[in-house]
């Protein structure tokens, strides 16, 4: 793959209260074209690190590069623009918009004589969201909006991208078609660094597994290694084919249950 597609942090910390790291001295190279999933506990810091790496923490520290471009010092807008795309937690579209609105607004960054094209590819791309274009995205299933959500990061064609927890109120089925989109997405060369709250099927879907606790890596390896072994299974993966990290109360929101 790529080396230009290679995220690494170095000494990272990351956090919000000034003195206070949530992420803590933390060093990684993402496998390139891969997709890493990061678990842990709650409050271990996977957010904060998506966040972090992608500048919006209150602070940071230590270094991010993506290739050998050390991107430290960019805000936000220029971390997108060296190529890293961050789809936040939660479906956080425009829901009023139609599918197609929503689309235009994520060229919104392109050179306006682009915008069309990048429009038409991704309805190429997701071809769910075709067949919805002129609905509006608050009535599409949450698989729905979340496929939406993760097109509209990828219309800029990032090098990485980072998702937070987009499997969170979907049904087997959906959480399904989403990870196979996201491994769909790691054929295209683009590195996906994934939080995931559903260890199991999550790690199960991903090529590298990272575990997280109290903001520092406790443990990374191939995604299957890791899900098999035992200490993780007892310690952060509950012990059972079907738990979610420990911590976490169960998702009592209602399913989505006919997927995407
Ligand atoms: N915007 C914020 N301001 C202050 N503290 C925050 C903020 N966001 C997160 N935190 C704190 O940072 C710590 C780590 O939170 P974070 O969301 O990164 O953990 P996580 O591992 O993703 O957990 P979860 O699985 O619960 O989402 C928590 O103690 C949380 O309260």
């Amino acid at each position: 793959m790529p080396a230009d597609r290679h995220l690494s942090v170095s000494a990272f910390s990351a956090g919000y209260l000034s003195g206070v790291p949530i992420v803590n001295d933390l060093t990684y190279g993402f496998a390139s074209g891969s997709l890493t999933t990061i678990v842990g506990p709650n409050g271990a810091g996977k957010s904060s690190l998506l966040k972090g790496i992608y500048g919006l923490t209150r602070w940071c520290k230590g270094s991010i590069r993506i290739g050998d471009r050390d991107i430290t010092a960019l805000p936000a807008w220029g971390r997108l623009q060296a190529g890293i795309s961050l789809v936040p937690q939660g479906r956080c579209n425009f829901p009023h918009m139609t599918v197609q609105e929503n689309l235009q607004l994520g060229v919104y960054t392109l050179p306006r004589s682009n915008r069309a094209v990048a429009v038409a590819e991704a309805l190429d791309q997701f071809p769910a969201l075709a067949a919805q274009r002129t609905r509006a995205a608050g009535n599409l299933s949450g698989g729905q909006q979340q496929l939406l959500e993760i097109a509209m990061a990828m219309m800029v064609h990032p090098r990485v991208l980072l998702i937070d927890e987009p499997s969170l109120g979907l049904s087997p089925k959906a959480r399904c078609q989403i990870f196979d989109k996201l491994k769909e997405i790691t054929d295209h060369g683009v590195s996906v660094v994934m939080v995931e709250q559903n260890v199991i099927e999550g790690l199960a879907a991903s090529d590298i597994a990272v575990v997280m606790v109290d903001g520092r890596i406790h443990r990374h390896g191939p995604a299957e290694e890791v899900l098999n072994d035992p200490e993780m299974k007892n310690v952060f993966l509950g012990g059972r084919p079907d738990t979610a990290a420990p911590g976490r109360e169960p998702d009592r929101r209602r399913h989505d249950d006919d997927g995407i």
